[in-house]
């Protein structure tokens, strides 16, 4: 494949101007969404009209006229639709790492009697961070599992099994359908970590009977940076749910300043203090990108870009760097991770260059490819750019021996 051909597939694609849709650089190839997703246009719109006229004008009067106190639910509306969800189910606010330390917190609460929960060791680090936290404070069991086969690790002590859909440094993407029946089987919950799932592919969490999961907004979602994450809970948990941190937002009726907790209906009992306008304002936005969007479509896009990346790399430099990613595009999300020894400085090279991905400890140059703005051509300009810093030794220049940047 050439440079001529990676255009002719994008000519031939359905997302052959979305690009244009985002405020990116021009000549810059942003393998990075995956970290932080790309500023859709009319975002900054949007967000100024909520600072001058909502805030600055409308001032506390906003909360209703400006429909601050239903934003969250409509923007609930919008992730649900990406992950197979009503908005009944979705809550958007906190960090994907809090709602995470409510849900699991939560699942015992479910599972009376059980006090064991599974994670798998090469998760995203807050993941655990976050569950040995629960672990201390409930004194319940965090015990890890074969990251290549989960459900090993199942027994009737397990009340939640925690999975990340795909994973952050491989790009691995787990068989969400087989692992929750699994999960179900030994009579626990399932709790998936959509992070780096969520607006790059199709997530049915009501076809595969999740039970809960999380997610952020600052990825593939494109909710800048620090964006409010979700959490989803499926509707036969919402009565029972009872999550730790029970702040009045979570309240069923919050104006009524009662002095009992009664939790609000559905995933919105996952909310604690005042929820951020202008974030909430920010991704709400952003999430209007999605609207015409087929997911199927942008999966087929996704798949497209990662294997052609995959290919040309075998094809030009096979012989010097290392496919982590695995190559069956049905077992891999969308992005490809390269293993090299300098994987440091040939990120920082890569960047020297215009073209974006990141490195993650120890050895892996990462290329995430968010299917909404990411082209053919990108991933043709990435290997190219590859191979010249590869044969001009750019990764060895000394100012990348000290390890410094750090996204
Ligand atoms: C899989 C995964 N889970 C959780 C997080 C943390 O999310 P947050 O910063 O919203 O807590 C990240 C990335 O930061 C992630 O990649
Ligand atoms: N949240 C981040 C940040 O505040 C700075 C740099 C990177 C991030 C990330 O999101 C990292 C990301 N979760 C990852 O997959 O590595």
């Amino acid at each position: 494949m050439d440079r001529a051909g990676a255009l002719a597939l994008d000519a031939a694609g359905p997302f052959r101007s979305r690009r244009d849709r985002f405020l990116l650089p021009d000549g810059l190839v942003y393998l990075d969404g995956n970290s932080l997703g790309a500023l859709p246009r009319g975002v900054d719109e949007r967000l100024h009209a909520a600072i001058t006229q909502e805030w600055g004008h409308g001032l506390i009067g906003s909360w209703n006229d400006a429909g601050w106190m239903d934003l969250p639910r409509r923007v609930a509306g919008r992730v649900g639709r990406l992950v197979g969800a009503d908005a009944g189910s979705v809550h958007v606010g906190d960090s994907t790492s809090v709602l995470l330390f409510k849900l699991l917190v939560a699942s015992f609460g479910l599972r009376p009697g059980r006090r064991v929960m599974v994670l798998e060791p090469t998760t995203f680090p807050t993941d655990g961070y976050v569950a040995a936290g629960v672990a201390e404070l409930l004194d319940v069991e965090l015990r890890w599992c074969d990251p290549a086969d989960p459900a090993a690790s199942l027994d009737e002590d397990v009340a939640v099994l925690a999975l990340t859909h795909v994973d952050f440094r491989s790009g691995a993407l787990y068989d969400m359908a087989a692992l929750t029946r699994a999960a179900h089987e030994a009579g626990a919950l399932v709790c998936w970590d959509l992070c780096h799932s969520t607006g790059a592919m199709p997530v049915d969490l009501t076809a595969v009977d999740a039970d809960l999961a999380v997610g952020c907004g600052y990825k593939y979602l494109n909710g800048g940076p620090g964006a409010p994450a979700f959490g989803y809970v499926a509707p036969r948990h919402h009565a029972a749910l009872r999550q730790p941190i029970t702040g009045w937002m979570g309240h069923a009726q919050p104006f009524a300043m009662t002095l009992d907790y009664e939790p609000a209906p559905g995933a919105a009992r996952l909310a604690s203090g005042t929820p951020s306008v202008l974030a909430q304002t920010a991704l709400d936005a952003a999430l209007e990108v999605f609207d015409d969007v087929d997911l199927a479509e942008l999966r087929a896009h996704s798949e497209s870009l990662t294997g052609l990346f995959i290919d040309l790399v075998d094809a030009r430099l096979g012989d010097r760097v290392g496919v982590v990613t695995p190559r069956e595009p049905r077992l891999r999300g969308s992005q490809v991770s390269l293993r090299h020894d300098d994987a440091y400085g040939i990120v920082q090279a890569l960047i020297a260059r215009g073209v974006v991905g990141d490195f993650r400890t120890p050895d892996v140059a990462r290329f995430g490819f968010a299917p909404l703005y990411v082209t053919h051509a990108d991933v043709f300009d990435a290997v190219q750019a590859l191979v010249e810093v590869l044969d001009g030794e750019e990764h060895l220049r000394p100012e990348y021996a000290v390890r410094n940047a750090v996204t």
